[in-house]
């Protein structure tokens, strides 16, 4: 099942897919390959082949040991691709899948990785926009590192930029994985470098504990959560790392470490980190899981568009129609921006504060009535929200819709904070 991509490259078997295409391996000039092969209806779109070939430079300019290198772009008939460097391995999310969550010694050199690639791509202008493990490779043929964590390479440069074209998005619209983004995104100021360092700080707690900061229920209650709540101190965690972590999920940008500065001090942690096992932490309480979105569909004007169930992680893909095969990964959102007032509304009373282990669950029966009465307390807060939020009405309108369309993030966001 080989077919050919452009002149130069020959796509064998497929490794993945994700919400924008489908990576193949490949063989071009110079051996094996990587190729992403965006969606044909991606591929049509004349504004985002125009673009592709406007980033060239800026996709293929990337070199660092952490960051999966673009090394060609392919535009021809309908197929329009990336060609990256072939990273022989796994995605961090496998990993944490399989594990649940990483011994802080792995967790933190991997971060520490994904922190030192992030600086390269800041320091030559680039804002990533879409940090989080999806992105994360981990190459099984490098070397062992600290913890027995393998090298982690960044990937995914540029495609969260691409798709974002002011044609496909407004202004007043938030892209991105609504787990990971940056308080001031939801607020709906454009992105600059540190945005990557909250997501990546995201995906660092995620790897400690199993489950990320502001996660869980309906995406416009994670949008909230990072706007109006404050993390909670994760159980048994070595105090300079989460002092670290608090620094780089500051709501205010300003505050947050640089990608070098983040990479530096995490490997200063990793001597002392040594031999630490995973923290013994509980998942939240999945009570709110599944009752938060329930409650909010069903409050006035708070119905969910398309009447699904609304899942754990993430809310739509990035695309219209993306189905990935071979994946039940949420993985990106489109809304609208929420108000002030609607991020004000229900803000407290929904933090995911985890547990010890044996500690006494929030939603065990004899706390069920109180939740209860907060939660339909929260009700009307909640429902101005949701009813705020567009899920994918961008998506399936075209967004052709005004147009202050979103900054170019090379031009409008320097890479230092
Ligand atoms: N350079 C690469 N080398 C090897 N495997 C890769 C490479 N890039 C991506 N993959 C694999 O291909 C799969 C799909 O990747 P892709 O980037 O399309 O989706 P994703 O990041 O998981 O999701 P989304 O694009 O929706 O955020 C992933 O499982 C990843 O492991």
């Amino acid at each position: 099942m080989a077919r050919k991509i452009g002149s130069r490259y020959t796509a064998h078997q497929i490794l993945g897919r994700g919400s924008a295409g489908t990576v193949w391996l490949g063989e071009g000039p110079e051996g094996p390959v990587a190729i992403k092969l965006l969606r044909e209806d991606l591929a049509s779109d004349q504004e985002l082949v125009s673009r592709f070939v406007q980033e060239r430079t800026a996709l293929l300019g990337l070199e660092h040991p952490h960051v999966v290198s673009v090394r060609d772009l392919v535009v021809d008939g309908n197929d329009l691709a990336l060609v990256m460097d072939l990273v022989r391995g796994t995605d961090l999310r496998t990993r944490l899948d399989r594990e649940r969550r990483l011994a802080p010694e792995a967790a933190v050199a991997v971060v520490a990785d994904v922190a030192d690639g992030l600086a390269a791509a800041h320091a030559a202008g680039v804002v990533h926009r879409d940090v989080k493990p999806e992105n994360v490779l981990l190459d099984m043929q490098g070397p062992l590192g600290p913890g027995g964590a393998h090298p982690a390479l960044l990937t995914d440069f540029g495609v969260a930029k691409l798709i974002d074209t002011p044609r496909r998005t407004r202004a007043t619209k938030i892209i991105g994985t609504p787990d990971y983004l940056a308080p001031e995104i939801v607020e709906g100021l454009p992105p600059r470098a540190s945005v990557d360092i909250y997501a990546l700080a995201t995906v660092l707690y995620e790897l400690l504990a199993g489950f990320t900061p502001f996660g869980g229920g309906h995406p416009g209650a994670v949008l909230r959560r990072h706007v109006t709540e404050t993390v909670v101190p994760l159980p048994g965690i070595p105090d300079e790392l989460w002092q670290l972590l608090v620094q780089c999920l500051a709501k205010a940008p300003a505050s947050r470490l640089r990608a070098s500065e983040l990479g530096a001090r995490l490997r200063e942690l990793l001597p002392m980190l040594a031999g630490i096992g995973p923290l013994d932490v509980d998942e939240p309480d999945a009570e709110r899981e599944t009752d938060e979105p329930e409650e909010a569909a069903t409050a006035p004007g708070g119905a969910t568009p398309t009447g699904e169930p609304v899942r754990r992680r993430g809310a739509v893909p990035l695309v219209p129609g993306a189905k990935p095969a071979d994946s039940n990964r949420d993985t990106h959102t489109s809304m609208r921006v929420p108000a002030p007032d609607e991020l004000a509304g229900g803000a407290r009373g929904t933090a995911r504060a985890p547990r010890a282990s044996g500690a006494p669950r929030p939603g065990s029966a004899r706390n069920r009535a109180t939740a209860r009465r907060r939660r339909l307390a929260l009700g009307v807060g909640a429902a101005a929200l949701v009813a705020a939020v567009g899920v994918g009405t961008w998506l399936t309108t075209g967004g052709d819709e005004g147009d202050t369309g979103p900054q170019d993030t090379r031009d409008s966001a320097p890479a230092s904070p």
